[in-house]
């Protein structure tokens, strides 16, 4: 099996706000994403790559156990290349590239990062366009065997005003995209999280949102603020009725009785071993999530 890294949560920390760059290793959350792009405004971007920066390096000298990744500004904007620059030197977990539409687009980036000889960043990549949900598969295979993408993100801000899509409760009018995205990370072997819930005081509009993006299949969900973190991690965590079932299925082809077998029942339910298998992965998560809160 392939490692495990708890990706319930990822936060958007916006690069231009110190106050919540210092605050934001503490919080909970398995990844932290400190934004160039859509948080912040356009006269203070070079001061946020500044911070950024700086507050990349610094987590790492914390010992904080989660993922740092940087997202940067598109290679078509004014800021881009100065970005790639600057997140290279920064070495964070991973790159969150925007508004990828094709696949070329993760290779321009490729193209930039090569250049600088630096060791090979991962790539995270952003789908939050028409294009991109259209061909999710492309943008998640891209090319370069030796550097593939890491995950993908979605964007439903973007992509719900790129299709005048609305964002109402239950997400039907995004849910094919939504998922067609899902299934291309599962054909890729990628991790895949979730877009924002923007109404922060709405608690239990957001409970039951990442409720239904678990159900999904989703890894976990991008937040945009402290108050969302701690219900995101126990929706994205397995609990205890779901633990000790998968402890049961798990090793239940173990017993000698079911040796040989293909099916058995398990508290009055068809059992088969590609379901011990899924359990072994609910067991293996659970495990990864005490080890990074164990530190
Ligand atoms: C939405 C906010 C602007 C609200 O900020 P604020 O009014 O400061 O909130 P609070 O006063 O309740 O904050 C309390 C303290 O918590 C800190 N804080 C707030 N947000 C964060 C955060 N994201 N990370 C870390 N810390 C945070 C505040 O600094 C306060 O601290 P203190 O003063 O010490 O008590 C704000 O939450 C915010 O900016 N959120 C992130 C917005 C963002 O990043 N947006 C871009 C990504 S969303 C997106 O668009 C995804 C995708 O691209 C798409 O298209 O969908
Ligand atoms: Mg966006």
């Amino acid at each position: 099996m392939t490692q495990i890294r708890p990706r319930r949560t990822a936060l958007y920390v916006p690069g231009s706000n110190q106050r919540a760059l210092d605050k934001a290793g503490t919080l909970g959350a398995d990844v932290l994403i400190l934004d160039l792009e859509d948080a912040v405004a356009p006269t203070e971007k070079d001061d946020a790559r500044r911070r950024v920066v700086e507050a990349a390096v610094g987590f790492r000298m914390s010992g904080f156990r989660g993922e740092v990744v940087i997202r940067c500004n598109g290679l078509d904007s004014p800021w881009g290349h100065a970005d790639l620059a600057a997140i290279v030197k920064a070495a964070p977990d991973a790159v969150l590239i925007p508004k990828v539409s094709l696949a070329a687009d993760i290779e321009r980036v490729r193209a930039v990062l090569r250049a600088t000889d630096a060791p090979r960043l991962p790539i995270w990549a952003m789908i939050e366009t028409p294009r991109a949900v259209l061909d999710p598969l492309a943008i998640a295979l891209s090319a370069d065997e030796h550097w593939p993408l890491a995950a993908l993100v979605l964007g439903l801000n973007d992509l719900a005003r790129e299709t005048r899509a609305r964002q109402v409760a239950g997400r039907a009018p995004m849910m094919a995209w939504m998922m067609a995205a899902l299934a291309a990370a599962r054909v890729a072997g990628l991790d895949i999280l979730d877009g924002v819930f923007n109404a922060i005081a709405d608690h239990e509009g957001f409970v039951s949102e990442c409720a239904a993006a678990r159900d999904c299949g989703f890894d976990g969900k991008t937040v945009i603020h402290p108050s969302q973190i701690a219900s995101c991690n126990a929706a994205f965590s397995p609990d205890a009725t779901e633990l000790a079932l998968a402890k049961r299925i798990a090793s239940v082809f173990d017993l000698p009785e079911h040796a040989g077998q293909g099916v058995v029942m398990v508290d009055g339910r068809m059992v088969e071993r590609l379901h011990a298998e899924m359990a072994r992965r609910t067991l293996a998560i659970a495990a990864a999530i005490t080890h990074r809160s164990a530190g």
